[in-house]
């Protein structure tokens, strides 16, 4: 018999223009007192001061996400204001205090807004005790403010859903070849995320509308709930992920950093080329969205994405993936150079 399973999924989400009005109405069903609004480093900082203005009512502090104190006790509720990265700390925060969360995304540049996980190279960087910790108890996802972000922030929204089909097909590898359990369903979700987003991107590339980027904070809170329902980031993260973090982690090294959905992007096209699926059609998606399909207009130099290609196997060494053991330096160029990378 099966063991029992439990998830969980984020309970509210508010939605539409003007979401963040309604802050107030959200907190005051979770009887906070005192409230840490954990945000982002510079623009994103504008929104949590306005966030903290509507609850003039309670006592907030507002930290940066990289000055957190993870130690330091005695808030009631976190709120997480801005892009992936404050949203992952404000997870963790309210993870390890036990509080709950409620995330206000400023962009739709990811899809760790509904997942129950903080993602992998910031965990590695700030957080030794594990990647798992709890989704949100709520989403205040305000369209306009999300509409007002780069348009580059936005393309690297589906730079993130681009990577969902390479990531389903890795785990159906890993499902096939190493036993791994498979949740149909939550792959389902993550591809249904990548398909509606696909088939729609040549409309919504500008976000010129509200509803362009509606579609696409619809896909990526979906794709947080197939995690969920997974237990993991699998249907959300395969080797095209792993290479990402790979780079990531050299240019987090030198202090030096990239775009997530972008690097997803350009993973996605040599993975999906490593499995012998249409790459092509995703790079023509990138194409059109205005994703960087080259190295160069991704910034990333040569000698980095082969390194990248030939180490990000051993990243997560019980994630298998495409990559299996490695590919050699050889492969890693082939593969780059096959698919109009380099
Ligand atoms: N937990 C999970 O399941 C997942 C987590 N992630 C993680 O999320 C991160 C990627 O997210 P991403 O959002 O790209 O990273 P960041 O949080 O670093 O944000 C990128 C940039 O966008 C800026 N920004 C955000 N909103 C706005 C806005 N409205 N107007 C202007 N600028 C804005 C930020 O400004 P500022 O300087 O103010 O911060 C920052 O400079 C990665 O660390 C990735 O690992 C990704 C997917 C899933
Ligand atoms: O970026 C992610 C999914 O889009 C998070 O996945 P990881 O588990 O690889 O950090
Ligand atoms: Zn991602």
């Amino acid at each position: 018999m099966k063991q029992l399973e439990s998830f969980e999924i984020p309970r509210t989400v508010i939605f539409g223009p003007g979401a963040i009005t309604k802050t107030p109405l959200v907190v005051a069903g979770l009887r906070a007192g005192k409230i840490l609004i954990v945000t982002g480093r510079s623009t994103t900082l504008h929104y949590a001061s306005q966030v903290a203005q509507l609850l003039s009512g309670y006592t907030v502090d507002v930290v940066k996400y990289d000055e957190v104190d993870l130690e330091k006790t005695g808030y009631d509720l976190v709120l997480g204001v801005g892009g992936g990265r404050p949203l992952d700390m404000a997870k963790v925060y309210a993870y390890i205090h036990k509080k709950p969360l409620v995330v206000i995304p400023t962009s739709a540049s990811h899809d760790g807004i509904a997942s129950p996980y903080v993602s992998y190279v910031l965990s590695r960087r700030m957080y030794s005790r594990g990647k798992i910790v709890a989704p949100p108890t709520a989403i205040i996802a305000d369209t306009s403010v999300i509409l007002s972000a780069p348009s580059r922030l936005l393309r690297a929204g589906i730079g993130d859903l681009l990577g969902k089909i390479v990531a389903v097909r890795d785990w159906q590898l890993a499902h096939r070849l190493k036993g791994e359990e498979y949740s149909e369903y939550a792959a389902h979700l993550s591809l249904t995320s990548y398909r509606i987003v696909a088939s729609n991107a040549a409309r919504i590339r500008n976000f010129a509308r509200e509803e362009d980027v509606r579609v696409l904070v619809k896909a990526l809170i979906g794709c947080g709930v197939a995690m969920g329902i997974a237990g993991s980031s699998r249907p959300c993260s395969g080797s095209e992920h792993l290479f990402a973090h790979a780079i990531e982690m050299r240019l987090q090294e030198k202090n030096d950093e990239a775009i997530h959905g972008e690097l997803v992007a350009i993973g996605s096209i040599v993975m999906a080329y490593l499995h012998g699926i249409k790459w092509q059609r995703i790079k023509k998606i990138a194409e059109t969205v205005g994703l960087p399909t080259t190295l160069k207009q991704a910034g990333v130099d040569i000698d980095l994405a082969v390194e990248a290609l030939t180490t990000a196997h051993s990243l997560r060494p019980d994630r298998y993936t495409i990559l299996g053991d490695g590919i050699d330096r050889e492969a890693a160029r082939r593969a780059l150079e096959n698919t109009g990378l380099l």
